[in-house]
């Protein structure tokens, strides 16, 4: 049966348990630079969201905006590399980052949301104090399996969350709307994966749910099928073997990370089906794929 020709009562009624789990709880929405597409896309988005802060549930978004600065980087014709789906980040490129991310990607979200009637407030990881980062470093083996350090830059890994601006802002019913830049003790500022950070917060905050909105059904097979339900060995397998690659890795590895300090539900969805948070959230027709420990 279609959205359009489905019993609205019945639809209330499949509802209310969802509303009844949910209610007051936090969760923390990635929504991926890929899933905001459309202004119309992100206009939806921000309809879900606020809908969310009105039935009491305590949504916290944080966003990327990969595509974003890459097409800031071509105007400007600067080139970019990533190593496992991380932009090596030098001191030019993290201007256009953060300009990027903190700048017109976050104002849109907030907006967008504050747009479908709740109130959204947009800061970055360096506001408050909420994401104190430090430099992220990453080994790989070479070909004849000596470890190599890769130096990625001014790409940093949150230290500690310190969740008191979050606290404040969703105890006044405010939806708080998270750009991923976080700033070192020393006061540098690095360039964190919007993926990290989310599963950072949702960690710190204690979420019922993290749901990381990208711009692919979920996590894919070898066969491209989708794959429902993944254990925290399976996940690892893939990543072994290949078959989760790039910009997938952050992903599944925070939702490792998510759930290792107590989220209780960690989910990839496609971000550009309409409704996806509503129809993850509050119907049991739950898409993506479920990480699970
Ligand atoms: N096994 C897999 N299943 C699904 N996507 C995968 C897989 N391995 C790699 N990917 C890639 O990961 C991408 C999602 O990561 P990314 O582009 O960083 O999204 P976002 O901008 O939403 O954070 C997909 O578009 C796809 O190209
Ligand atoms: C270190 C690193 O790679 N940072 C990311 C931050 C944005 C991001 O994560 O955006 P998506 O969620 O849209 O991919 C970047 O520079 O693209």
């Amino acid at each position: 049966m279609s959205d359009q020709t489905a019993d609205p009562m019945k639809i209330i009624a499949g509802a209310l348990p969802f509303l009844k789990r949910y209610d007051e709880q936090i969760v923390v929405v990635k929504y991926g630079g890929h899933a905001m597409g459309e202004e119309e896309t992100a206009l939806r988005f921000g309809r879900d969201i606020a809908l969310l802060e009105q039935v009491g549930i305590k949504p916290v978004v944080v966003h990327g905006g990969g595509p974003q600065i890459n097409a800031m980087l071509k105007r400007l014709n600067v080139q970019s590399t990533f190593v496992q789906g991380l932009r090596v980040t030098d001191e030019a490129m993290l201007d256009v980052v953060e300009m990027v991310l903190a700048g017109p990607v976050n104002k849109q979200v907030a907006e967008a949301i504050t747009r479908a009637g709740a109130i959204a407030v947009g800061i970055s990881g360096k506001d408050g104090g909420l994401v104190r980062a430090r430099k992220l470093t990453r080994t790989v083996r070479d070909a004849e399996g000596a470890e190599q350090v890769l130096d990625l830059g001014y790409v940093g890994e949150p230290e500690t969350v310190d969740t008191k601006v979050l606290t404040l802002l969703i105890g006044a019913d405010i939806v708080p709307v998270v750009a991923p830049v976080g700033v070192g003790a020393d006061g540098q500022t690095y360039n964190i994966n919007a993926d990290t950070v989310a599963g950072a917060i949702a960690g710190a905050l204690g979420a019922e749910r993290l749901l990381m909105l990208t711009d692919v059904r979920g996590v894919l097979g070898p066969d491209g099928a989708l794959i429902p339900e993944m254990t925290v060995a399976e996940v690892r397998a893939g990543i072994g073997s290949g078959w989760i690659s790039g910009g997938m890795i952050p992903k599944v590895e925070t939702c490792i990370y998510a759930i290792e300090r107590g989220v209780k539900g960690a989910v990839i969805l496609d971000g550009r089906v309409p409704h996806a948070v509503l129809r993850e959230l509050l119907t049991d027709g739950g898409a993506g794929t479920l990480i699970k420990p």
